[in-house]
Protein backbone atom coordinates (compact mmCIF):
# COMPACT_ATOMS: atom_id res chain seq x y z
CA UNK A 1 0.00 0.00 0.00
CA UNK A 2 3.07 2.44 0.23
CA UNK A 3 2.50 5.54 -1.81
CA UNK A 4 -1.41 5.84 -0.34
CA UNK A 5 -3.03 7.24 3.08
CA UNK A 6 -3.21 4.68 5.59
CA UNK A 7 -6.49 2.38 4.71
CA UNK A 8 -8.39 0.58 7.96
CA UNK A 9 -8.36 -3.41 8.16
CA UNK A 10 -12.08 -3.13 7.19
CA UNK A 11 -11.24 -0.92 4.27
CA UNK A 12 -8.66 -4.03 3.23
CA UNK A 13 -11.39 -6.40 3.53
CA UNK A 14 -13.47 -4.98 1.38
CA UNK A 15 -11.34 -3.75 -1.44
CA UNK A 16 -10.36 -7.50 -1.09
CA UNK A 17 -13.06 -8.21 -3.34
CA UNK A 18 -13.12 -5.19 -5.63
CA UNK A 19 -13.08 -5.05 -9.17
CA UNK A 20 -13.63 -2.29 -11.25
CA UNK A 21 -14.28 -2.43 -14.70
CA UNK A 22 -15.46 1.20 -15.57
CA UNK A 23 -14.85 4.88 -14.27
CA UNK A 24 -18.22 4.56 -12.31
CA UNK A 25 -17.31 1.55 -10.43
CA UNK A 26 -14.27 3.59 -9.06
CA UNK A 27 -17.19 5.88 -6.96
CA UNK A 28 -17.78 3.66 -4.11
CA UNK A 29 -13.84 3.20 -3.94
CA UNK A 30 -13.12 6.55 -3.13
CA UNK A 31 -15.36 7.41 -0.68
CA UNK A 32 -14.27 5.00 1.38
CA UNK A 33 -10.83 5.57 1.17
CA UNK A 34 -10.48 9.10 0.49
CA UNK A 35 -10.15 11.54 3.83
CA UNK A 36 -14.26 12.73 3.82
CA UNK A 37 -12.85 16.89 3.53
CA UNK A 38 -10.98 15.29 0.19
CA UNK A 39 -13.91 13.12 -1.38
CA UNK A 40 -16.56 16.08 -0.94
CA UNK A 41 -14.46 18.51 -2.35
CA UNK A 42 -13.76 16.16 -5.48
CA UNK A 43 -17.56 15.04 -5.49
CA UNK A 44 -19.18 18.67 -5.25
CA UNK A 45 -20.14 21.34 -6.94
CA UNK A 46 -21.62 24.39 -5.88
CA UNK A 47 -24.64 24.88 -3.86
CA UNK A 48 -26.61 22.27 -3.91
CA UNK A 49 -24.94 20.46 -7.41
CA UNK A 50 -28.03 21.00 -10.02
CA UNK A 51 -25.62 21.92 -12.35
CA UNK A 52 -23.09 19.24 -11.07
CA UNK A 53 -25.16 16.25 -11.47
CA UNK A 54 -26.94 17.63 -15.05
CA UNK A 55 -23.36 17.42 -15.82
CA UNK A 56 -23.65 13.54 -15.80
CA UNK A 57 -26.93 13.23 -16.42
CA UNK A 58 -28.08 14.94 -19.76
CA UNK A 59 -26.18 12.09 -21.64
CA UNK A 60 -29.47 10.00 -20.94
CA UNK A 61 -31.24 12.23 -22.82
CA UNK A 62 -29.13 11.68 -26.18
CA UNK A 63 -29.46 8.65 -28.29
CA UNK A 64 -26.91 7.36 -30.38
CA UNK A 65 -28.01 6.43 -34.02
CA UNK A 66 -26.45 3.39 -35.15
CA UNK A 67 -26.01 2.81 -38.75
CA UNK A 68 -25.11 -0.74 -39.80
CA UNK A 69 -23.03 -3.02 -42.53
CA UNK A 70 -20.51 -0.43 -42.57
CA UNK A 71 -17.29 -2.26 -42.56
CA UNK A 72 -15.78 -1.57 -39.00
CA UNK A 73 -13.03 -3.94 -38.97
CA UNK A 74 -10.47 -0.49 -38.86
CA UNK A 75 -11.19 1.80 -36.45
CA UNK A 76 -9.12 4.95 -35.71
CA UNK A 77 -9.53 6.98 -32.87
CA UNK A 78 -6.35 9.46 -33.49
CA UNK A 79 -6.83 12.86 -33.87
CA UNK A 80 -4.40 15.91 -34.56
CA UNK A 81 -4.37 19.15 -32.38
CA UNK A 82 -1.98 22.08 -31.91
CA UNK A 83 0.14 19.91 -34.78
CA UNK A 84 0.46 16.75 -32.92
CA UNK A 85 -1.80 13.86 -33.57
CA UNK A 86 -2.77 12.00 -30.07
CA UNK A 87 -3.64 8.71 -29.72
CA UNK A 88 -7.63 9.68 -29.06
CA UNK A 89 -9.58 12.66 -28.14
CA UNK A 90 -9.57 11.82 -24.70
CA UNK A 91 -7.55 14.24 -22.45
CA UNK A 92 -6.86 15.41 -18.39
CA UNK A 93 -8.69 18.37 -17.40
CA UNK A 94 -7.08 20.22 -15.01
CA UNK A 95 -7.82 19.54 -11.39
CA UNK A 96 -5.79 21.26 -8.60
CA UNK A 97 -4.63 19.83 -5.10
CA UNK A 98 -4.17 16.46 -7.14
CA UNK A 99 -1.83 15.46 -3.63
CA UNK A 100 -5.33 14.71 -1.75
CA UNK A 101 -5.34 11.65 -4.09
CA UNK A 102 -1.56 10.18 -4.10
CA UNK A 103 1.52 11.92 -2.48
CA UNK A 104 2.86 12.14 -6.48
CA UNK A 105 -0.09 14.15 -7.08
CA UNK A 106 0.00 15.86 -10.45
CA UNK A 107 3.23 14.11 -11.62
CA UNK A 108 1.02 11.29 -12.00
CA UNK A 109 -0.86 12.89 -14.47
CA UNK A 110 1.97 13.60 -17.05
CA UNK A 111 3.63 10.75 -16.59
CA UNK A 112 0.63 8.81 -17.95
CA UNK A 113 -0.25 11.01 -20.69
CA UNK A 114 3.41 10.96 -21.98
CA UNK A 115 3.42 7.16 -21.69
CA UNK A 116 -0.19 7.16 -23.15
CA UNK A 117 0.14 10.01 -26.05
CA UNK A 118 -2.99 11.61 -24.73
CA UNK A 119 -3.26 15.19 -23.47
CA UNK A 120 -2.89 16.62 -19.67
CA UNK A 121 -3.87 20.28 -18.34
CA UNK A 122 -1.35 20.75 -15.81
CA UNK A 123 -3.72 23.13 -13.48
CA UNK A 124 -2.16 26.72 -11.61
CA UNK A 125 -3.19 25.40 -8.35
CA UNK A 126 -1.18 22.29 -8.24
CA UNK A 127 0.49 20.31 -5.51
CA UNK A 128 3.05 20.30 -7.83
CA UNK A 129 5.36 22.95 -9.37
CA UNK A 130 4.90 23.06 -12.90
CA UNK A 131 8.64 22.44 -13.47
CA UNK A 132 8.43 19.18 -11.58
CA UNK A 133 5.30 17.80 -13.76
CA UNK A 134 6.73 18.62 -16.95
CA UNK A 135 10.28 16.98 -15.93
CA UNK A 136 8.27 14.11 -15.27
CA UNK A 137 6.70 13.70 -18.67
CA UNK A 138 10.37 14.54 -20.32
CA UNK A 139 11.48 11.94 -18.24
CA UNK A 140 9.26 8.83 -19.35
CA UNK A 141 11.65 6.06 -20.49
CA UNK A 142 11.33 6.28 -24.55
CA UNK A 143 9.77 9.51 -24.96
CA UNK A 144 10.09 11.22 -28.04
CA UNK A 145 9.79 14.57 -26.54
CA UNK A 146 12.23 14.30 -23.87
CA UNK A 147 14.84 16.86 -25.06
CA UNK A 148 12.29 18.69 -27.92
CA UNK A 149 11.69 22.82 -27.11
CA UNK A 150 7.59 21.55 -26.61
CA UNK A 151 5.88 18.58 -25.11
CA UNK A 152 2.81 18.14 -27.11
CA UNK A 153 1.37 16.38 -24.14
CA UNK A 154 1.14 19.02 -21.32
CA UNK A 155 -0.75 21.76 -21.86
CA UNK A 156 -0.74 24.79 -18.84
CA UNK A 157 -4.27 25.58 -17.42
CA UNK A 158 -3.44 29.78 -16.33
CA UNK A 159 -5.74 31.59 -13.68
CA UNK A 160 -5.41 35.03 -14.73
CA UNK A 161 -4.25 37.28 -10.79
CA UNK A 162 -5.12 40.30 -10.54
CA UNK A 163 -1.39 40.97 -9.91
CA UNK A 164 -0.08 40.83 -13.55
CA UNK A 165 3.57 40.19 -12.32
CA UNK A 166 2.19 36.67 -10.94
CA UNK A 167 0.52 36.07 -14.01
CA UNK A 168 3.41 36.76 -16.57
CA UNK A 169 5.68 35.19 -14.19
CA UNK A 170 3.73 31.94 -14.22
CA UNK A 171 3.03 32.44 -18.40
CA UNK A 172 6.99 32.78 -19.25
CA UNK A 173 7.74 29.73 -17.02
CA UNK A 174 5.05 27.37 -18.74
CA UNK A 175 6.59 28.71 -21.88
CA UNK A 176 10.32 28.13 -20.51
CA UNK A 177 9.61 24.64 -19.75
CA UNK A 178 8.07 23.44 -22.86
CA UNK A 179 3.55 23.64 -22.22
CA UNK A 180 2.65 23.71 -25.36
CA UNK A 181 -0.46 25.69 -25.08
CA UNK A 182 -2.15 28.34 -22.57
CA UNK A 183 -5.38 27.36 -21.24
CA UNK A 184 -6.90 30.55 -19.81
CA UNK A 185 -9.90 29.93 -17.36
CA UNK A 186 -12.60 32.54 -17.59
CA UNK A 187 -15.20 31.20 -15.79
CA UNK A 188 -13.33 32.16 -12.22
CA UNK A 189 -12.91 36.23 -11.56
CA UNK A 190 -14.17 34.54 -8.07
CA UNK A 191 -14.81 31.02 -6.63
CA UNK A 192 -17.95 29.58 -6.76
CA UNK A 193 -19.83 29.19 -3.55
CA UNK A 194 -18.43 25.99 -2.76
CA UNK A 195 -20.04 24.67 0.63
CA UNK A 196 -17.65 22.58 1.88
CA UNK A 197 -15.36 24.82 1.37
CA UNK A 198 -17.06 27.47 3.43
CA UNK A 199 -17.92 24.75 6.35
CA UNK A 200 -14.34 23.57 6.34
CA UNK A 201 -11.93 25.78 5.29
CA UNK A 202 -8.90 24.24 6.74
CA UNK A 203 -9.40 20.64 6.13
CA UNK A 204 -7.73 20.87 2.52
CA UNK A 205 -4.73 22.74 3.77
CA UNK A 206 -2.71 24.29 1.65
CA UNK A 207 -2.45 21.95 -1.86
CA UNK A 208 -2.91 24.48 -3.82
CA UNK A 209 0.33 26.44 -4.10
CA UNK A 210 3.07 24.20 -5.20
CA UNK A 211 3.83 26.86 -8.13
CA UNK A 212 4.51 30.19 -5.25
CA UNK A 213 6.81 28.24 -3.72
CA UNK A 214 9.62 27.17 -5.70
CA UNK A 215 12.46 29.79 -6.43
CA UNK A 216 10.94 30.53 -9.71
CA UNK A 217 8.21 32.01 -8.28
CA UNK A 218 6.16 35.43 -8.97
CA UNK A 219 8.13 38.33 -7.74
CA UNK A 220 5.50 39.74 -5.43
CA UNK A 221 5.29 36.85 -3.35
CA UNK A 222 1.69 37.45 -2.28
CA UNK A 223 0.33 36.11 0.75
CA UNK A 224 0.68 32.45 0.80
CA UNK A 225 -2.52 31.98 3.21
CA UNK A 226 -5.11 29.83 3.48
CA UNK A 227 -6.27 26.58 0.82
CA UNK A 228 -8.36 27.31 -2.09
CA UNK A 229 -10.16 30.12 -0.58
CA UNK A 230 -6.80 32.21 -0.03
CA UNK A 231 -5.22 31.87 -3.50
CA UNK A 232 -8.61 32.31 -5.42
CA UNK A 233 -8.97 35.39 -3.33
CA UNK A 234 -5.97 37.00 -5.48
CA UNK A 235 -7.51 35.88 -8.73
CA UNK A 236 -8.52 39.12 -11.16
CA UNK A 237 -12.05 39.81 -11.15
CA UNK A 238 -11.56 42.67 -13.67
CA UNK A 239 -10.72 40.31 -16.46
CA UNK A 240 -12.18 41.22 -19.88
CA UNK A 241 -11.92 40.65 -23.53
CA UNK A 242 -10.81 44.26 -24.36
CA UNK A 243 -7.59 44.51 -22.09
CA UNK A 244 -6.77 41.19 -20.56
CA UNK A 245 -6.78 39.02 -23.62
CA UNK A 246 -5.33 41.26 -25.73
CA UNK A 247 -2.43 41.24 -23.17
CA UNK A 248 -2.05 37.59 -22.84
CA UNK A 249 -1.58 37.41 -26.79
CA UNK A 250 0.89 40.26 -26.49
CA UNK A 251 3.05 38.31 -23.66
CA UNK A 252 3.15 34.71 -25.32
CA UNK A 253 3.55 33.41 -28.53
CA UNK A 254 1.90 29.90 -27.12
CA UNK A 255 -1.53 28.96 -28.47
CA UNK A 256 -4.18 30.66 -26.09
CA UNK A 257 -7.87 28.31 -25.36
CA UNK A 258 -9.97 30.35 -23.35
CA UNK A 259 -11.78 27.51 -20.71
CA UNK A 260 -15.36 28.11 -19.70
CA UNK A 261 -17.27 29.30 -22.55
CA UNK A 262 -20.50 28.35 -22.10
CA UNK A 263 -22.65 30.84 -24.80
CA UNK A 264 -22.61 30.84 -28.70
CA UNK A 265 -22.16 34.71 -28.37
CA UNK A 266 -18.99 34.22 -25.86
CA UNK A 267 -17.36 31.69 -28.89
CA UNK A 268 -18.29 34.45 -31.63
CA UNK A 269 -16.25 36.98 -29.23
CA UNK A 270 -13.07 34.16 -28.68
CA UNK A 271 -12.90 33.83 -32.17
CA UNK A 272 -12.93 37.51 -32.69
CA UNK A 273 -10.62 37.88 -30.13
CA UNK A 274 -7.95 35.59 -31.97
CA UNK A 275 -7.67 33.28 -29.54
CA UNK A 276 -6.75 29.39 -30.67
CA UNK A 277 -9.12 27.47 -29.16
CA UNK A 278 -12.07 27.16 -26.72
CA UNK A 279 -13.04 25.31 -24.38
CA UNK A 280 -16.31 24.16 -23.18
CA UNK A 281 -16.77 23.70 -19.57
CA UNK A 282 -18.57 25.07 -16.55
CA UNK A 283 -15.52 23.98 -14.20
CA UNK A 284 -17.42 20.73 -13.24
CA UNK A 285 -20.90 22.60 -11.89
CA UNK A 286 -18.34 23.88 -9.31
CA UNK A 287 -18.87 27.70 -10.07
CA UNK A 288 -22.24 29.26 -11.13
CA UNK A 289 -24.94 26.49 -9.84
CA UNK A 290 -27.88 26.01 -12.27
CA UNK A 291 -26.23 27.29 -15.43
CA UNK A 292 -26.65 24.50 -18.03
CA UNK A 293 -25.04 21.27 -18.52
CA UNK A 294 -22.13 21.35 -20.93
CA UNK A 295 -23.63 19.08 -23.16
CA UNK A 296 -26.70 21.23 -23.75
CA UNK A 297 -24.75 24.13 -25.12
CA UNK A 298 -22.74 22.51 -26.96
CA UNK A 299 -24.55 22.50 -30.60
CA UNK A 300 -24.95 26.76 -29.92
CA UNK A 301 -21.17 26.72 -29.40
CA UNK A 302 -20.83 24.87 -32.53
CA UNK A 303 -23.02 26.43 -34.65
CA UNK A 304 -20.50 28.88 -34.55
CA UNK A 305 -17.52 27.83 -33.89
CA UNK A 306 -17.03 24.62 -35.23
CA UNK A 307 -14.28 23.94 -38.26
CA UNK A 308 -13.22 27.75 -37.16
CA UNK A 309 -11.25 27.13 -33.74
CA UNK A 310 -11.00 23.79 -32.00
CA UNK A 311 -13.51 22.98 -29.35
CA UNK A 312 -12.35 21.25 -26.20
CA UNK A 313 -14.84 19.96 -23.60
CA UNK A 314 -15.21 18.73 -20.52
CA UNK A 315 -18.01 17.85 -17.98
CA UNK A 316 -19.73 14.73 -16.85
CA UNK A 317 -17.81 12.75 -19.24
CA UNK A 318 -17.71 8.91 -17.73
CA UNK A 319 -18.21 6.83 -20.69
CA UNK A 320 -17.22 5.75 -23.96
CA UNK A 321 -20.01 6.75 -25.16
CA UNK A 322 -20.46 9.72 -23.24
CA UNK A 323 -16.94 11.00 -25.24
CA UNK A 324 -18.92 9.63 -28.62
CA UNK A 325 -21.93 11.87 -28.18
CA UNK A 326 -20.10 15.29 -27.23
CA UNK A 327 -17.77 14.59 -30.45
CA UNK A 328 -21.02 14.01 -32.40
CA UNK A 329 -22.39 17.44 -30.73
CA UNK A 330 -19.32 19.26 -32.37
CA UNK A 331 -16.40 18.91 -29.31
CA UNK A 332 -13.05 18.39 -31.85
CA UNK A 333 -11.00 17.19 -27.78
CA UNK A 334 -12.89 16.07 -24.79
CA UNK A 335 -11.47 15.98 -21.33
CA UNK A 336 -12.20 14.31 -17.98
CA UNK A 337 -11.65 15.71 -14.67
CA UNK A 338 -12.87 13.60 -11.83
CA UNK A 339 -12.27 9.97 -13.49
CA UNK A 340 -8.94 11.07 -13.43
CA UNK A 341 -8.63 11.67 -9.61
CA UNK A 342 -11.06 8.35 -9.24
CA UNK A 343 -8.61 6.15 -11.31
CA UNK A 344 -5.05 8.52 -9.64
CA UNK A 345 -7.20 7.14 -5.62
CA UNK A 346 -7.63 3.84 -6.64
CA UNK A 347 -4.26 2.59 -8.24
CA UNK A 348 -2.00 5.41 -8.86
CA UNK A 349 -0.62 5.44 -11.94
CA UNK A 350 -1.94 2.30 -13.59
CA UNK A 351 -5.32 3.26 -11.77
CA UNK A 352 -5.11 6.43 -14.70
CA UNK A 353 -3.90 4.20 -17.29
CA UNK A 354 -6.93 2.02 -16.65
CA UNK A 355 -9.15 4.89 -16.42
CA UNK A 356 -8.64 6.26 -20.11
CA UNK A 357 -8.02 2.48 -21.31
CA UNK A 358 -11.43 1.87 -20.27
CA UNK A 359 -13.15 4.89 -22.46
CA UNK A 360 -10.79 4.36 -25.28
CA UNK A 361 -11.84 1.07 -25.77
CA UNK A 362 -15.63 1.74 -24.77
CA UNK A 363 -15.05 5.03 -27.35
CA UNK A 364 -13.67 2.45 -29.90
CA UNK A 365 -15.86 0.20 -29.05
CA UNK A 366 -19.14 2.68 -29.71
CA UNK A 367 -17.71 3.62 -33.00
CA UNK A 368 -17.90 -0.26 -33.90
CA UNK A 369 -20.59 -0.98 -32.92
CA UNK A 370 -22.41 2.74 -34.35
CA UNK A 371 -20.51 2.45 -37.46
CA UNK A 372 -18.09 5.09 -37.36
CA UNK A 373 -14.53 4.43 -38.61
CA UNK A 374 -12.69 7.83 -37.65
CA UNK A 375 -13.51 10.54 -35.40
CA UNK A 376 -14.06 12.88 -38.10
CA UNK A 377 -16.98 10.90 -38.72
CA UNK A 378 -18.79 10.99 -35.91
CA UNK A 379 -20.99 13.68 -36.91
CA UNK A 380 -24.67 15.12 -36.02
CA UNK A 381 -26.09 11.89 -37.72
CA UNK A 382 -24.92 9.77 -35.18
CA UNK A 383 -27.51 11.47 -32.46
CA UNK A 384 -30.71 12.07 -31.49
CA UNK A 385 -32.56 14.22 -28.46
CA UNK A 386 -34.61 11.95 -26.67
CA UNK A 387 -38.00 13.88 -27.37
CA UNK A 388 -37.77 13.65 -31.60
CA UNK A 389 -38.66 9.74 -31.39
CA UNK A 390 -41.78 10.82 -30.09
CA UNK A 391 -42.41 13.24 -32.55
CA UNK A 392 -45.34 10.87 -33.97
C1 LIG B 1 -11.00 18.73 -7.55
C2 LIG B 1 -11.12 19.59 -8.76
C3 LIG B 1 -10.21 20.60 -8.96
C4 LIG B 1 -10.29 21.42 -10.10
N1 LIG B 1 -9.34 22.37 -10.30
C5 LIG B 1 -9.39 23.14 -11.42
C6 LIG B 1 -8.37 24.08 -11.69
O1 LIG B 1 -7.41 24.21 -10.93
N2 LIG B 1 -8.48 24.81 -12.81
C7 LIG B 1 -9.52 24.70 -13.68
O2 LIG B 1 -9.59 25.40 -14.69
N3 LIG B 1 -10.49 23.78 -13.47
C8 LIG B 1 -10.45 23.00 -12.36
N4 LIG B 1 -11.43 22.06 -12.15
C9 LIG B 1 -12.45 21.85 -13.17
C10 LIG B 1 -11.98 20.79 -14.21
O3 LIG B 1 -10.95 21.30 -15.01
C11 LIG B 1 -13.10 20.36 -15.15
O4 LIG B 1 -13.61 21.49 -15.80
C12 LIG B 1 -14.22 19.57 -14.52
O5 LIG B 1 -13.77 18.80 -13.43
C13 LIG B 1 -14.84 18.68 -15.60
O6 LIG B 1 -15.91 17.98 -15.14
P1 LIG B 1 -15.87 16.44 -14.65
O7 LIG B 1 -15.17 16.45 -13.34
O8 LIG B 1 -17.31 16.12 -14.56
O9 LIG B 1 -15.14 15.63 -15.69
C14 LIG B 1 -11.35 21.24 -11.02
C15 LIG B 1 -12.29 20.20 -10.81
C16 LIG B 1 -12.18 19.37 -9.70
C17 LIG B 1 -13.17 18.27 -9.52
C1 LIG C 1 -8.02 28.05 -6.00
C2 LIG C 1 -7.99 26.89 -6.91
C3 LIG C 1 -9.25 26.23 -7.15
C4 LIG C 1 -9.11 24.95 -7.90
C5 LIG C 1 -10.32 24.77 -8.71
O1 LIG C 1 -10.46 25.40 -9.72
C6 LIG C 1 -11.37 23.88 -8.27
O2 LIG C 1 -11.27 23.32 -7.18
O3 LIG C 1 -12.36 23.77 -9.00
Amino acid sequence: MSGKLQPTPEFLEWEANFMPVCVNDLIPYCERRLKPAFWEHIRDGAMDGETNRNNVDVYKKIRIRPRVLRDVSNIDTTVKFFGHTFASPIGLSPTGSVQMCHPEGEKVFARTVAKMNQAYMCSTATTVSLEDVAAEARGVPDYPFAKTAHIPNLFFQLYVFGDKKVTEALVKRAEREGYTAMVVTVDTPRLGRRLTLIRRPGELGKRVWANFETKDSDPTKFANKGGNLGLSSNFSDTLNWDSDIKWLRSITKLPIVLKGIMSGEDAELAIKAGVDGIYVSNHGGRQLDTIPATLEVLPEIARVAKGKIPIMFDGGVRKGTDVFKALALGADYVFIGRPALYGLTWNGEEGIEQVLNWLNEELRLAMVLAGTTSIKDISKAFVRHESEYWKL
